[in-house]
């Protein structure tokens, strides 16, 4: 006897350690807090999202890689206070070394791309898709997995690179039957917020920390914004000046701020004349409140969001040109965007876009005699010899056998039977036409 969620859920109360096991022995048959499982209808469709999702690599000529979901911890520790550093899903293992779930790829990347040194030729474009974590107090009841794919560039240090990475999107997007009137992608860079610094004469040193806090706007109250960065130290001069400019939608508009010939501005009239040229202008618009809440970015930063403004962003990323530096080694220009496998499906089920999820199965196989299972095996044998999907059934009545073949959206059912195998002969039936035929078994294909 399994226990149901219901009841296993009493077992558990908020988030401190709880037994998975009942007084009576029986296992909790739920996944960790936070976890998901993937039964049948829900692999198939995360399969064809991951299948979308390599294709647009294959069409964009990236190559695939893959790491171990466990990193050290050291390859995650920042001091910026980004959230995601603060929810390391993080323990000792009985080697005493520090290690993760990671919780996002990029370090990954970049490890292996150092790993890797000189035996590869830049530029590298590479893509991933993979699980990773988040330890949060259960309190807001939020996943703590989730897969990503990630699709980043080597050795790219103009605009191109970024220009790569949204036709990307954008193709990925319009695999999937989405189009630009259900989802946007704000572009900005982190040079705007540089270039409004040195205006304040703010020392480089706050960077990364003022970016953490203005990645927060919108999901905080302008006050609670101005009180974090002054807590930074700035003046409410240089705090009214960054949240001026941050609230900027115009290139224009801010090329009057900050003046022209500033690369901020010039890498971002670059990177919107590309998306004419590559036909995906109408997917993306200027927004100077684009920070990203990841430490290491360093320049164009986007994340495509659904213009109802009913989900979290759905996907993101940016150039990050000094993270390699960071890990003692040369610096590579870099950049790179993740795209998670939850909102989308979000968005997919919002605009009923989801796609059919029934199974499909070319033959069922069925003997109507125990002593026909010999022949019935070698038949299914061939058949998926030759590139068949097959289910050999047996000791299942007829009726729950056309039922099956209803349920699996099988397109033949062959049928064993002794008058038949008599004279070496199957019965075919054609499941959408009820056309019903003998065949010679060594002649079926
Ligand atoms: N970084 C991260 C990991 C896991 C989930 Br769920 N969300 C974000």
């Amino acid at each position: 006897r399994f226990l149901s969620s219901a009841s296993s859920s009493m077992l558990t109360h908020g988030d401190e350690a709880s037994t998975h096991v009942d007084a009576n022995g029986v296992v909790d048959v739920n996944p960790p807090r936070g976890t998901r499982d993937f039964p049948p209808e829900d692999m198939r469709l995360r399969t064809w999202l991951f299948d979308q999702f390599r294709e647009v690599s294959r069409l964009m000529a990236f190559e695939e890689v893959d790491f171990p979901v466990l990193e050290s911890e050291a390859l995650f520790i920042r001091k910026a206070g980004e959230e995601i550093t603060q929810q390391l899903y993080n323990f000792e293992d009985k080697g005493g070394r520090r290690v993760v779930l990671r919780p996002e790829i990029t370090p990954s990347l970049a490890r292996l791309v150092i790993k890797q040194g000189k035996s590869v030729s830049l530029p590298l474009k590479w893509f991933t898709i993979g699980q990773c974590w988040r330890y949060e107090r259960m309190t807001r009841g939020r996943r703590r997995e989730h897969y990503q794919w990630n699709m980043d560039i080597f050795g790219v240090p103009k605009v191109r690179a970024e220009a790569e990475l949204l036709q990307a999107i954008v193709l990925l997007f319009q695999r999937l039957g989405i189009t630009s009137s259900d989802v946007g992608i704000r572009v900005s860079s982190r040079k705007v917020l540089l270039a409004v610094l040195n205006m304040y004469s703010i020392p480089e040193h706050l960077f990364t920390q003022v970016c953490v806090i203005v990645d927060k706007f919108g999901k905080l109250t302008r006050e609670e914004i101005e009180k974090e960065l002054m807590s930074t130290g700035l003046s409410s001069e240089a705090v009214q000046g960054i949240i001026e400019v941050l609230s900027l939608k115009s290139l224009s508009k801010l090329e009057e701020v900050l003046g022209s010939g500033v690369e901020a501005v010039a890498d971002l009239k670059k990177l919107f004349s590309f998306a004419e040229q590559y036909g995906y202008a109408d997917w993306i618009c200027f927004d100077a409140s684009v920070v990203r809440g990841l430490a290491y970015y360093t320049g164009i930063v986007f994340e495509a969001f659904d213009r109802e403004g009913k989900l979290r962003a759905i996907c993101g990323g940016g150039r990050y040109d000094k993270l390699l530096s960071t890990f003692g080694s040369e610096d590579i220009p870099a950049c790179g965007f993740g795209f998670g496998d939850a909102v989308i499906v979000e968005l997919l089920k919002e605009k009923g876009l989801l796609p059919d999820m029934s199974r499909q199965i070319d033959d069922i196989v069925f003997p109507l005699d125990e002593v026909l299972e010999g022949p019935a095996s070698s038949i299914a044998s061939s058949l998926r010899k030759k590139g068949r999907a097959v289910d050999l059934v047996e000791d299942k009545r007829l009726k729950w056998v056309f039922k099956h073949a209803e349920r699996i959206n099988a397109s033949r059912l062959i049928l064993v039977g002794n008058s038949e195998w008599e004279r070496g002969m199957v019965r075919v039936k054609i499941l959408s036409t009820r056309e019903e035929y003998e065949v010679k078994a060594d002649e079926l294909d």
